[in-house]
This record gives structure tokens, sequence and C-alpha cells, in this order.
């Protein structure tokens, strides 16, 4: 990439007048950095005589949160953007359109999604969102299914999954989800209020080992083509649409931590109920929408994952007597692991979550913190045994009773 240079506001404006189709000639454009996220530059830029607007998105050769120091490939823009085609043609209006990308610049320019919320804004303000179980079930489903063994050609899908060797971001949830949670690593970052929880965490042996049964299923299993960063922050939403974004974690891995993700999210959001209303009817009532939400995900996905296993599976032992209850019963199991081992990242692990952190009392956050932690050990130490989503809805109803 001998051309490329992080972009100014000026040559980010320059760049949004060559995109064809959506400013008028000479339209006056605006710019604002609002890259609030971890890793990249990003760049809304509008029109305000039209009212048009686009997103211009560059990777930095670093770590931006950590500085210069640290360096992180520019090939993750490659990543997303093969990765938004693909959930594109698979979900057209789950998704935002593309309309450049260029390698030289590792930047990327997309549809600009503000009419829509940020989803973790819209939970923390108990925003629901009636079509969101069957938006996220169907785009799981569906870009999970088409792009498994199940549906595709082999010698195809070996190619897909070389094109998606994703060594350095895949390292990040590695060691930051996986590894990093269950040691003494100077990578957890937590308040003193919970180290108590957190010290019996880095004790458990039972813990550890079904840890590592899921980080080795996350190095090991080349499942289906994953979006690989499924959080809250990466869902835009209203309550007729929503779209998925940031794919840049985009690699074949097993399917249960795409799903687990988003309901591991979910459940951080529920378990910081105390720190968003003072009301106990309206927290009780709006962790009574997220678990049903939960349910109603997973039922929509398993739904729309056998419709298209009956309806378009070419594996040619894919109707075997008994293999798509026993393959589903399986993602359950690790999604409902994937899931806790998200929350306790979140909690006491490097990145955190707003829904959490951002609870201004203490000993509400303290609260939120600890339900967390015993919501994302329990999953765990259920997935190998777990047999019905309603067990998570369980752990968490006993979580805050
Ligand atoms: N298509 C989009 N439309 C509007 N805002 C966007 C769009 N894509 C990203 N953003 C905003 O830019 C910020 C960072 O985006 P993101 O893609 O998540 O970057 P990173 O990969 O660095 O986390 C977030 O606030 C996000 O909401
Ligand atoms: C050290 S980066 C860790 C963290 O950052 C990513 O978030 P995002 O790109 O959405 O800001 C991802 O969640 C990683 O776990």
């Amino acid at each position: 990439m001998t051309n490329y240079h992080a972009l100014t506001q000026a040559e980010a404006v320059e760049y949004a007048h060559g995109i064809e189709d959506v400013f008028p000639d000479g339209a006056q454009l605006k710019s604002r950095e609002i890259g609030d996220g971890n890793l990249n530059l990003v760049f809304h830029i509008s029109d305000p005589a039209s009212g048009r607007a686009l997103i211009l998105k560059q990777a930095l050769p670093y770590f931006k949160m950590l500085g210069e120091s640290v360096p992180l490939t520019l090939d993750r823009v490659r990543i997303e953007c093969e990765a938004l085609r693909i959930q594109g043609e698979l979900c057209p209006n789950l998704t935002p359109k593309v309309y450049a990308y260029e390698p030289d610049l590792a930047l990327m320019v997309m549809e600009d999604l503000s009419d829509h919320t940020v989803m973790r804004r819209g939970l923390m303000e108990r925003g629901c969102y009636p079509l969101f179980a069957e938006h996220i079930g169907s785009f799981l489903a569906r870009t999970m299914f088409f792009t498994s063994d199940l549906a595709m050609d082999q010698q195809e899908k070996k190619l897909r999954v070389k094109s998606f060797i994703n060594p350095e971001l895949c390292n990040i949830t590695e060691d930051l989800i996986l590894y990093a949670p269950y040691t003494k690593s100077r990578m957890n970052i937590f308040e003193p209020h919970i180290r108590d929880a957190v010290e019996r965490i880095w004790a458990d042996k039972e813990l550890h080992l079904e840890v590592t049964l899921m980080r080795e299923k996350f190095l090991t299993k080349a499942q289906a083509l994953l979006h690989g960063d499924l959080h809250t922050d990466n869902i835009f939403i209203k309550p007729d649409s929503t779209k998925v974004i940031d794919p840049e974690f985009a690699y074949y891995g097993p399917m249960g931590f795409d799903i687990g993700t988003v309901i591991a999210n979910l459940l951080l959001n529920y378990s910081g109920q105390e720190g968003w209303s003072t009301d106990a009817k309206e927290r009780t009532d709006y962790r009574h929408y997220l678990l049903g939400t939960v349910h109603e995900l997973w039922t929509q996905f398993e739904l729309q994952f056998r419709e298209l296993w009956n309806g378009h599976a070419a594996d040619r032992l894919a109707k075997t007597r008994g293999y798509q209850d026993l393959y589903v019963a399986r993602l359950l199991q690790d999604t409902i692991g994937f899931a806790g081992a998200i929350m306790l990242c979140r909690v006491h692990g490097f990145i955190h979550v707003a829904d959490i952190d951002h609870i201004e009392d203490a000993a509400a956050r303290e609260q939120a913190q600890r339900i967390a932690l015993e919501i994302g050990v329990a999953l765990i130490k259920r997935n190998r045994s777990a047999h019905s989503i309603k067990e998570v809805l369980d752990i968490a109803l006993k979580a805050v009773n």
C-alpha cells in the first residue's frame, strides 16, 4: 500500500466528491470525524443543501485506542468490504450499501445510517424494537447457512475460508475474550469493588476447562463466515429497520460465536438496569422485554435456519436422519457458551460496554457488574449440557432475584 496515508478532512471531502450518484454537482460538502470506535477513522460527509450524506471509513495502520506503537493490519478493510458484499447479497435490507472500496488507501465509502440509532444507545434509553429479533435472526440464519458447508460447494467454501483468514483480528478475540479474563493478565481492567468476584473467576478450574474448549472451537471450527464482532454498537436500528455494520473481524468460525455475541450484549444491558431506572416496575418490564427478545431471536434463528436447510441444503449428507436436530442442538450450546464468555470479558476484561461502565452510581454499577459476571459464569458452565434457550432466561432471572 505505497500510496497509503491517513486522510485529512479536506482530502476526505475531495474523495467524497468523486463518488458517483450521491451528491449533486458543485455541492458544498461538510465533513465531521465521528469515529468513536476502537480502531478506525470514520468521516460523516454531507451536503446540507440536498440533505444527502455518506460515510467514509479509513483503517489506521495501528490500534487507534492504543496508539501508533501497536500496529494493526490494513487488510481488515478488504475483509470488511468483502464480508459486506456477501452479507449484502444475502441480506440486502440488513446491511449498508457500499459505494466504493479503495485498497491503496485502506478506505471504503458507504451509506449513511444516521437516521437509525446505534442499538446500544437505543437499549440504554429503553427503546423497544419489535422487528429486531426477526431481522437479526434472519441475518444470522442467512449469512451463516449460505456460507457454510451445508449450502456451499466444499471446494469453493475452502477458497472462501482462505480469503477470510484474518489472523490479527482473530488474535484480539482469542486473547481479550477467550484467554485474558481467566488469568491475572494486565489486559484485564476492573474496579476494585469486584476484585473478589474476579479472583473467583481466576481460580475456577471448572470454568477454565469450559473456556478452553470454547477457545478451541474459535481457533479450529471453520463452520461459517462470521461477522465476528456483532455487538450492539455495530447494529443500527429503528423500529422498522435493522442494519449490521463493521464486519472487520469476519472470519470462518463457529456460528455460535455470532449468535452468542448478540445475546451477550442484550444480557449486559439487562444486567445494568439498576443503573438506568429508579423505578422497579420500569426495570422489571424492560428486563422482561430483553429476555423476550433473547428468546425470540433464538426462535427466529432456529426457524429460519431449519427452513433454509430443508429448502437449500447442498451437502450430500445434509438429509441424514437426526443430523439437523443434532447440529441445531450443538449450535445452541455453542451460542450459550460464547455468550457467557463475551459477557465476562466486557465486565472485567480490556474492553467494556457503556451499558454498565456509564452507570454513574457506584453501587448500581457494582450490582450490574456482579449480575453480569454471575450470568456469564453460569452460561459458560451450562454450555455443554444446555437443551433449550429457556435455560438462558432462567439463569438471567435467577441473577436478579
Ligand atoms: N454507515 C454508517 N452510518 C452512520 N454512522 C456510522 C456508519 N458506520 C459507522 N458509523 C459510526 O462511526 C463510529 C465508528 O464506526 P465503526 O465502523 O464501528 O468503527 P470501528 O471499527 O472503529 O469501531 C460509530 O459511532 C458508528 O456508529
Ligand atoms: C483492542 S480492540 C477490542 C475491541 O474493539 C472492537 O470494537 P469496535 O471495532 O467495534 O470498536 C472489538 O469489539 C474488539 O473486541
